[in-house]
């Protein structure tokens, strides 16, 4: 069978190289002339799988992304072209969960606060909100969660664990972890528009690790502008790879969206499409994730202290430092073809989850570290 992968796609020759005759190709150039004879598309978020790519796609049988966004998809066209598609939904969540969690000590240490006397609102509560939701509570943070799907099917929960948007955007930290959704009853695009940006203290911060469109970038400049900006935190941008460059120097960590670029992250989006299309095709899986992971640099820390913040903050800081994010996406901002070069080069990060935390239990919990995202 004939395959077309993204390049930015790791493990795609090691999983379908015994199955297929693989070509890769940068994610935005994929044309429909390529896809003339080609069986399997493997994408990435930049790919527009719509009418017009596939217009030539005369032997196309599967579409997968190895993403867990899949607004790229028009999924409407692939059912009725009887084209099989699969996603890697929760493929990076763990990754997310690391970047909310590195942003939150930043953000602690900028603002001179501790984290367990602030209040946390995850807009959002699926694969990625849920990560950020438990490593807040691990942090000892008050959480509010703000998700009207959710809180329709969890009628059991105690009444105040859901609140609605307006509730969620009092909390001193609000962080985004939603879908790009244009219809239906709880649409996102522009959730953070002009009037609940108004609604904003001085004080707040915001972080958007989902889907640039959830926030009215213009108008998050035009407030950055006044005389009350806002702490922001921005790994996702309004018209991607194109970023509002003037809003840059008014945000504290921005990054050209990689919060979910853990390898592991990564490798388990290209696993899960491996694993749909074996389905699809009735082929047999020979390989298996662990196999393919690199060990890590850092493997084991013994600690004989408590876990507080400053502690906490070297220890992610040792897996992953968001301050090299955000100093080379400033350092590259405005060169053509940043965007996309910072996440075709960006180095290899592993999840927390990769460094294993030896610690005195009468000093330090290790359900706590483990929620926190470590191996304990
Ligand atoms: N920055 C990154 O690298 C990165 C990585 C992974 C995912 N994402 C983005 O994050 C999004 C969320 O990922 P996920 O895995 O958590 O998805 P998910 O589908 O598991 O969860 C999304 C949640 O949002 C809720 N939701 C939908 N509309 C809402 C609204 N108006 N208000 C509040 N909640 C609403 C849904 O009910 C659901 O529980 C993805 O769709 C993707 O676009 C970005
Ligand atoms: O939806 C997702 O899974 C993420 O946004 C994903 O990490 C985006 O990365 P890309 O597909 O653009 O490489």
């Amino acid at each position: 069978m004939k395959l077309l992968a993204d390049e930015n796609m790791p493990y795609v020759q090691e999983l379908f190289g015994d199955w297929a005759d693989i070509t890769t190709c940068p994610g935005r150039d994929v044309s429909p002339e390529q896809l003339i004879d080609v069986d399997v598309l493997l994408v990435r978020s930049i790919t527009q799988v719509n009418k017009a790519l596939l217009a030539k796609a005369n032997r196309l049988r599967f579409v997968g992304t190895a993403t867990i966004g899949c607004d790229h998809i028009d999924t409407e066209f692939l059912t009725e072209r009887g084209i099989a598609f699969a996603s890697a939904p929760g493929c990076n969540k763990v990754a997310v969960g690391d970047y909310v969690l590195a942003a939150l000590l930043k953000v602690a240490v900028h603002k001179n606060w501790q984290l367990k006397h602030k209040t946390l609102a995850v807009v959002g509560v699926g694969n990625t909100g849920s990560q950020v939701v438990q490593r807040a509570r691990a942090l000892g943070m008050k959480v509010l969660q703000c998700d009207p799907f959710k809180a329709l099917s969890c009628p059991q929960s105690s009444p105040t664990d859901f609140v609605d948007l307006k509730q969620a955007l009092t909390a001193d930290i609000v962080s985004f972890h939603v879908p790009i959704t244009r219809g239906g009853a709880h649409p996102t695009w522009h959730l953070l528009g002009k009037a609940e940006i108004a609604e904003l203290k001085s004080e707040q911060v915001l972080i958007n690790a989902c889907r640039g469109e959830v926030w009215d970038n213009a108008a998050l400049l035009a407030r950055q502008l006044s005389n009350t900006p806002l702490t922001l935190v921005i790994d996702v941008w309004e018209d991607e790879p194109n970023v509002l460059v003037p809003l840059v120097p008014h945000v504290l960590l921005a990054t050209p969206h990689i919060a979910g670029y853990s390898l592991e992250g990564k490798a388990r989006g290209t696993f899960a499409l491996y694993q749909a299309l074996a389905e699809l095709e009735q082929l047999t899986p020979a390989h298996s994730l662990a196999q393919l992971l690199p060990a890590p640099a850092f493997t084991r820390v013994e600690l004989a202290a408590c876990l507080d913040q400053p502690l906490l903050a070297r220890l992610v800081g040792l897996v992953y430092d968001i301050n090299l994010d955000d100093a080379a996406f400033r350092a590259a901002l405005g060169q053509p073809g940043f965007f996309d070069r910072l996440r075709k080069q960006y180095p290899e990060r592993r999840e927390l989850a990769s460094l294993q935390l030896v610690l005195d239990t009468i000093t330090a919990d290790p359900a706590q570290a483990q929620a926190l995202g470590f191996k304990v």
